[in-house]
């Protein structure tokens, strides 16, 4: 009986080290202890998130830093917000990366010229171009002009960095993707193609480059409040804008900081919060592994991710529908309690009150806590954290919050309200 126990021991045992060994990451990047004096060149680092990598990498880590862009006026001003008593560990070139391979090379040249000879240790692809319009609405010359600078503008600036970093032996290369690299998205047939032909150069260089101690990182953040996030807003399709919305939006602050630390880990990937690793783990196809961790998520997760992820896609295709309810229901709802309980809302500051308040601001403000709504419904069902009870719950709570942030005083019955007939509809839908 013993030796039974202890024989079966020994056996699990060899085949849990076998599995180990054979599972085991495809290969280890060293940790990058010190940024100190690095040379990193950004490319789009004049603003959002590019701006915010060059001004952690220069004052948080002391790295020597050169920005690409085209505009001179907006390198200008970024140079004096970044080192306004100006500082020899920045340069800002103006060029246009889309353009030809050799006014790439020459900036890259110019910029090892003037970091005092040293190679490119860190390659930033971040510069792109990005708008949501539907495919029938997009000339052919835009696909064209999106496909220049997000990719071919990325193949240029990495062929002139890679020569100095495999003379040298070392290197990292950060590939700017999007969750919009990961999934198809309503409105993005453009920038998707872009993002998702980055990670087929990601995924064959990185097989070339490994042996060379050059790794890629691919980094998928959700939407981030940018510049470029502000103009591609002023014209953004419904639906995705509603799509977006389930991953949330960040900050430029936050996801510079994880770019960083995920390029001196030199992960292949490098995503953001719980639908990040989700879709992470849902697309990781044959991507490489740098960590054991990474492999036990992919290898037992992802049958489960696709059932939920069938149904996520499910309800995209459908958002047409709820969205024309919902945004014909709520202002007609709103309106309508607003006149019944004005008496009670003269009393606090609401802006439907002010002399300011036109239909317009009151639709638009409307609209946007509808895709909130929904989109906290979505996810409550979705991710099975609750019955389907918690569903129009959570959506009435949800209203009933946003509408005590347009009345800084609670109104109690003007909530109750909201919260039975919001939960209403929400079950109504979601039977639906
Ligand atoms: N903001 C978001 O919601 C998200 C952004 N991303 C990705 O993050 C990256 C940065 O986005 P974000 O900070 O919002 O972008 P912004 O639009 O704020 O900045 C883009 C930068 O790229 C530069 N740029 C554009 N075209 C060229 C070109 N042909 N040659 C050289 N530089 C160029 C711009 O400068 P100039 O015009 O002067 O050349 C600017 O500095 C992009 O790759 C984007 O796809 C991913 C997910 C979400
Ligand atoms: C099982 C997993 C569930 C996951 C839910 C899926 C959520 C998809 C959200 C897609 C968001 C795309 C944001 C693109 C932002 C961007 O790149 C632009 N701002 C720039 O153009």
């Amino acid at each position: 009986m013993l030796l039974t126990i202890i024989l079966s021991c020994i056996g699990a045992l060899a085949v849990l080290t076998i599995l180990i060994y054979l599972y085991r990451p495809i290969y280890r990047p060293k940790y990058l202890d010190d940024l100190y004096d690095c040379h990193v060149i950004i490319t789009g680092g004049s603003s959002g998130i590019g701006k915010e990598l060059a001004r952690q990498l220069l004052h948080e880590h002391g790295a020597r830093v050169t920005i690409l862009a085209r505009n001179r006026e907006r390198l200008e001003e970024c140079r004096r917000d970044l080192t306004p008593n100006s500082s020899d560990r920045l340069l800002c070139l103006s060029v246009d990366i889309s353009q030809s391979y050799e006014q790439v090379e020459q900036a890259v040249q110019q910029s090892i010229r003037h970091h005092l000879d040293k190679s490119v240790d860190i390659l930033i692809n971040n510069a792109a171009i990005f708008f949501a319009r539907p495919f029938h609405q997009t000339k052919p010359e835009e696909f064209e002009e999106m496909m220049r600078i997000n990719y071919l503008g990325s193949i240029y600036c990495t062929q002139a960095c890679l020569p100095s970093m495999r003379r040298r032996g070392s290197g990292r290369i950060v590939l700017l993707s999007s969750q919009a690299g990961q999934l198809g998205v309503f409105g993005y047939t453009s920038y998707c193609s872009t993002k998702f032909a980055l990670r087929g150069l990601a995924e064959s260089l990185q097989m070339e480059l490994a042996r060379e101690n050059i790794y890629i990182t691919m980094v998928y953040p959700p939407d981030t409040d940018t510049p470029g996030f502000k103009e591609e807003n002023k014209s953004k399709p419904r639906e995705t804008q509603m799509i977006n919305e389930t991953s949330g939006v960040l900050t430029a602050d936050v996801v510079a900081k994880k770019i960083i630390r995920a390029t001196r880990q030199g992960s292949f990937t490098c995503s953001y919060g719980l639908n990040g690793a989700l879709l992470t783990c849902l697309t990781c196809g044959a991507q490489p592994v740098t960590t054991i961790r990474e492999i036990i998520g992919q290898s037992l997760f992802t049958s489960l991710l696709r059932l939920i992820m069938l149904r996520v896609i499910n309800s995209f295709y459908k958002l047409k529908l709820i969205a024309v309810l919902l945004f014909v229901f709520f202002p007609v709802y709103t309106g309508l309690s607003c006149y019944i309980h004005s008496s009670d809302l003269t009393s606090c500051n609401n802006p439907f009150n002010s002399t300011t308040y036109n239909a317009e601001t009151f639709s638009s403000v409307a609209n946007v806590y509808c895709a909130k709504v929904h989109v906290t419904s979505l996810l409550v069902s979705y991710y099975g954290s609750s019955s389907c009870s918690a569903t129009p719950l959570a959506s009435g709570v949800m209203v009933a919050c946003c509408q005590a942030d347009l009345c800084n005083d609670v109104n109690a019955n003007y909530q109750v309200s909201t919260l039975l007939i919001f939960g209403s509809l929400t079950v109504l839908l979601k039977f639906y």
